[in-house]
This record gives C-alpha cells, structure tokens and sequence, in this order.
C-alpha cells in the first residue's frame, strides 16, 4: 500500500465547517489528492459500492458511536483491512481515540492541532504502517504456503494433507462425499541408482505434473514423501467417473519419462489403491487406511488398480 500521487482520501465527518477547513487543509497538504466529502457513515458505505479509497479520515464524533462503529465495518471487509484510517478527535477525546486504535484506526488526530503539517505527517505514517502491515501478511503468507507445498514437486505436502482431512472430518458436520487415490510409484529405487538422485526428482516432477494434469480443479494432489502420492477427488465422482479417472491416473503413471538427452529413465508406473466415502465404511482415517492396504493388494497383485467397495469395478 504504497502512497501514490494521487491518493484517494475520503472525509467522513458531520460537521459542515470541519468538513470545509479539512478539505482546505487537504488541498495544501497533499495537493494531488482526490478527496471526497461524505456528512454520515451510512453514505460513506454505499459509496464504496463503486468506489474504493486509499485513506480515510474519520471523524470520532459522528452521530451515535458511527463513528467507531464505522471503523469496525470497514476493518472487517478485507479490502479495507489494511487501508489506513485515521480519526479526527474533538478536545478530551483521546481516551476514545486510543480505543479505536485497539480497535483498528491507524493514528488519531486531534481537530484542535491539525495544520497542513500534522495532517501530512500523520497521512504519511500510516500509509506506511500499511504497507509494513502489508509486507508483514505478505510474508505470513508465503511461509504458510511454504509450510504446505512440497518443494520439489511443488504439490501440496503431507502437512497440508492432514489439515484437508481435519477439514473432512470437521467437527460436527457429516464429512462430504470423497474418493481417496493412494498411488506408489513401482520400483522406482533403481532410477537413483541407474541414472542418479536428479533423475529420480526429475521423474518425481513429471509424475507430479502428470497427475495434476488429469484431475478435475476441485481435486487435489498431494506427495505425501518419497515416491508415495495421494489424489483426493472432492466431492466423491460416480461409480463410473471414478473407474474412469482411475484409469486415466494409471494409465498417465505408465507414460515414460526421459532424461534431456532422450534416454527413457522410467516407465514403472504406479500402483493405485483407491477408497470412498461414505461407501467404504468407517471414519475418514479408516478409508485413508482402506486405500492404502488397496494399494499395496495393487502393488502385490500387479493389478494396477483396487478399487474398494466397487465390487463391480473389480471382477
Ligand atoms: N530422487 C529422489 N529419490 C527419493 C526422494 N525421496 C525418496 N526417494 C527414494 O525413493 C525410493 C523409494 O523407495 P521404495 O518405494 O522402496 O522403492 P521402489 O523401488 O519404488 O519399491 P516398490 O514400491 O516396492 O516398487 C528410495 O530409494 C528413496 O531414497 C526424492 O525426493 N528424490
């Protein structure tokens, strides 16, 4: 949130000569900005239907407590969490004001010292602090995407796995439908040893991107370690649908990988063991558990795929 040249600034204030001697001040202080004017909260609101500001200058004393009610509002909409809001406070007010920086105001400013100095000083500050602020969530995020994504791969990770099936499970709430896909890629041990370890995490990469590949987007794909991977289907497909996807997932395991040079390093293939819910009985950890002992039948079998409780998918 960076101050640009132009700053729209909103003036939120019942008073008609206060509204007049801020303007003024606005126009000395910030001479580029586009400042609008509104007399109550309500018609702040419905103007940030169409339209958006960088800063907002709220007067404390509004009506009722609007004012503080006002700020509550607006800190809840995401787009305006981290606009910088500052409250203009009458004389005495400043127990008030410190409350509503507790409350999200970035910086008060008390009516009776404001000059065109104070009022830039304390406009600057707090785009400052929101583009700290900013900087600060931005960072928050990226660890806690870092924290979920496999790093090689670029797949969501064992961690994030575990926070979709306590969102599964969740509570109270009956768990939607789900399928579960636990694949294992067949002997894939040798291409570390034939061909290397980088060979191996460029044939983890295209088995990675291959999966991703034939998912629906409501699907999510996971590498839990290793050569092990999980395909949760959300919601649940059809009998059909899920024969169908666990083909293709088969089927696009078997695709050979090459290393640059053309040399084919792996055509192993994976073995694929898949569940359901609610049709697999037992709790979400109980279907996870299912798929994997389908898997390692697939893998023992040389079947490729078992299918759990499709006794028609699986004569
Ligand atoms: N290149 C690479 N290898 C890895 C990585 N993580 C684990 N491995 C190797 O993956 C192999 C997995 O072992 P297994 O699943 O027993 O090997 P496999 O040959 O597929 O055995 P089967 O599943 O019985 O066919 C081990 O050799 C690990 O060292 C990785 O990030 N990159």
């Amino acid at each position: 949130m960076t101050m640009n040249e132009s700053p729209r600034i909103a003036l939120v204030d019942d008073s008609a000569s206060d509204q007049l001697i801020f303007s003024d001040m606005l126009s000395t202080a910030m001479p580029g900005a586009v400042v609008e004017v509104f007399s109550d909260a309500e018609a702040f609101l419905s103007s940030l239907e169409h339209a958006h500001f960088d800063c907002i200058l709220l007067d404390l004393n509004l009506p009722g407590d609007s004012g503080m009610e006002l700020l509550q509002v607006l800190r809840r909409e995401p787009r305006y969490r981290l606009v910088p809001i500052i409250m203009l406070t009458g004389w005495g007010n400043e127990a008030v004001a410190v409350k509503a920086i507790k409350r999200g105001a970035t910086d008060y400013l008390s009516k009776r010292d404001a000059d065109e100095q104070a009022l830039r000083r304390v406009i600057e500050a707090a785009f400052e602090d929101a583009l700290r602020e900013q900087q600060e969530d931005q960072q928050l995020n990226l660890l806690k995407s870092q924290a979920r994504t496999d790093a090689l791969t670029g797949l969501l990770n064992r961690s994030a796995f575990e926070e979709c099936l306590r969102a599964l499970s969740g509570g109270d709430v009956a768990p939607r439908s789900f399928a579960v896909l636990n694949i294992d890629l067949n002997k894939f041990k040798p291409v570390n040893d034939n061909f290397g370890h980088a060979a191996g995490d460029r044939v983890l990469k295209s088995i990675a991107q291959g999966l991703q590949s034939v998912v629906r987007t409501s699907d999510r794909v996971f590498r839990l370690g290793g050569d092990e991977f999980l395909v949760l289907l959300t919601p649940g497909p059809s009998e059909a649908e899920l024969a169908g996807m666990a083909e293709r997932i088969h089927a696009r395991l078997h695709e050979p990988v090459f290393a640059e040079d053309r040399t084919c390093i792996y055509a192993g293939g994976g073995s694929v063991g898949v569940a359901r819910y609610p049709q697999t009985s037992g709790s979400v950890d109980e279907v996870l558990a299912t798929a994997d002992r389908a898997m390692y039948e697939a893998k023992k079998s040389g079947r490729g795929v078992v299918i759990v409780d499709a006794a028609a998918l699986n004569p």
